[in-house]
């Protein structure tokens, strides 16, 4: 067992719904044992309980439980940054010529490396993954989240049209290798799987029914895709799907909308669409830095929460910016602000329950992941800003862990970024990078 001491914070509770949702310990303790939290509360009570324990100080900076990003691509690490395009033409310009290439398995396990360890060394323990629109790339994601220890839930996007040939399949090989690749890793380790069509725009109903086919076989895999990010998106989606009154209705008609499901952007939904994903219980994965490096929109938050639509953060690398969560956070804090009395205020509880507990909620793993109480795995991002640093002063002058904790989303960096565990292992620590 290990007793890691630390200022912690975390949201075991829904600060939209609660008040009281932000859990602070300024000495705090928790005991590890196999990977799992066996207590957790001030340093003090711990020892006294455990007073033999080996103790691991990490005293000097913040612990937060570890990200969970609930929207990343893995074919797009190298294009993070095309900035200035609308969706549709940084797709056909900059980012579906990229995943083309990762027909090349060589080429595949190079990004995978960079992807993983893009996750993990800014914190991220979990993440929804958008996986290549090829089985193999797919099949050495899950080796290399495999190999670094990562929570992944991934899974082969698939499309049949309105992209390019190199990336079409059929309604019969996207079941056939999407089954394949369920039986080969979901469960496996840390892994699992989420079905995931890229978006309606490049799905014929066939490939949409041969994704069904696979929710329905294998009950606990998760559903991803894209929804309502761009006027033109969203035109060209209701020319092709005339019998539809809506984008969600697209995919609710092959019953892809349940509690299983998660749907990226949402930046334009009619009412409609907001009351039936709340029916469902699916989840808006809203990624604040895309939707600004990409123009898409301001994210109706105000609009979800009303309807009762549960949301969660993603980074949407890459049209977002980047891997860092902090940032997602910020941004969709400047993003709210900006929209005035149509946006939410978010405090900093609110911004460490999205990048967080949200996550875990939306991926059905709130019983395991997602906050620091006893019976969850230990996976945690330990912030200590490097000595001389702006951040370091802050942190140091912070009259409050919550004040800490708001600095740490504003200006909070990678390199704040001192060490990562995923269920008790290290996964990231500064001090072993060359
Ligand atoms: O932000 C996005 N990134 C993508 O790669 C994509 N594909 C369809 N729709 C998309 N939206
Ligand atoms: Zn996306």
């Amino acid at each position: 067992m290990t007793l890691y001491r630390a200022t912690f914070l975390h949201t075991p509770a829904n600060p939209f719904h609660s008040g009281h949702a932000l859990h602070t310990e300024d000495d705090g303790g928790l005991l590890v044992q196999n990977g799992q939290i066996i207590q957790s509360g001030s340093f003090a009570d711990v020892r006294a309980a455990h007073p033999n324990e080996p103790v691991e100080d990490l005293r000097g900076g913040l612990l937060l439980p570890g990200f969970v990003d609930t929207h990343v691509h893995y074919p797009q690490v190298r294009v993070i940054g095309g900035l200035g395009l609308p969706l549709l033409e940084w797709l056909d310009t900059i980012t579906l010529p990229e995943e083309a290439k990762f027909g090349d398995d060589v080429y595949a396990a190079a990004i995978a490396r960079e992807f993983v360890s893009g996750l993990t060394s800014h914190g991220t323990t979990t993440a929804l993954i958008f996986g290549s629109h090829f089985a193999s790339a797919v099949e050495i994601l899950f080796q290399e989240s495999s190999r670094a220890g990562l929570r992944a839930v991934a899974g082969q996007v698939v499309s049949d049209r309105m992209l390019r040939p190199e990336l079409h399949t059929t309604p019969e090989r996207a079941y056939a290798e999407g089954k394949a690749l369920i039986e080969r890793w979901h469960g496996q380790g840390r892994n699992s799987y989420a079905v995931t069509p890229r978006f309606s725009l490049s799905a014929s109903e066939g490939i949409l029914e041969a994704c069904a086919a696979l929710m329905a076989e294998f009950p606990d895999v998760r559903f991803t895709s894209h929804i309502n990010e761009n006027g033109r998106e969203i035109e060209t989606v209701r020319e092709l799907f005339p019998g539809s009154r809506d984008y969600l209705e697209t995919y609710e008609r092959a019953g892809l909308v349940t509690r299983r499901s998660v749907l990226a952007h949402s930046v334009h939904p009619t009412d409609r669409e907001l009351g039936s994903m709340a029916e469902h219980r699916c989840t808006a994965a809203h990624c604040p830095c895309s939707n600004s490096a990409l123009g898409s929109g301001l994210f109706p938050l105000k609009r979800h929460l009303a309807a009762g639509v549960h949301v969660s953060l993603g980074t949407d690398v890459g049209g977002g910016t980047g891997f860092s969560m902090l940032k997602e956070g910020l941004q969709a804090h400047f993003m709210q602000q900006l929209m005035g009395p149509d946006g939410v205020p978010l405090s900093p509880a609110h911004l460490l329950y999205l990048a967080t507990r949200a996550g875990a909620e939306a991926l059905g793993l709130e019983g395991q992941i997602g906050d620091f109480s006893a019976g969850k795995s230990f996976d945690a991002v330990y912030f200590r800003p490097p000595e001389g640093s702006i951040m370091k002063t802050v942190l140091n002058h912070a009259p409050s862990p919550e004040r800490a904790l708001a600095s740490l989303f504003a200006g909070g960096t990678q390199s704040d970024v001192a060490g990562v565990w995923i269920g008790g292992d290290v996964v990231y620590s500064r001090h072993l990078q060359t």
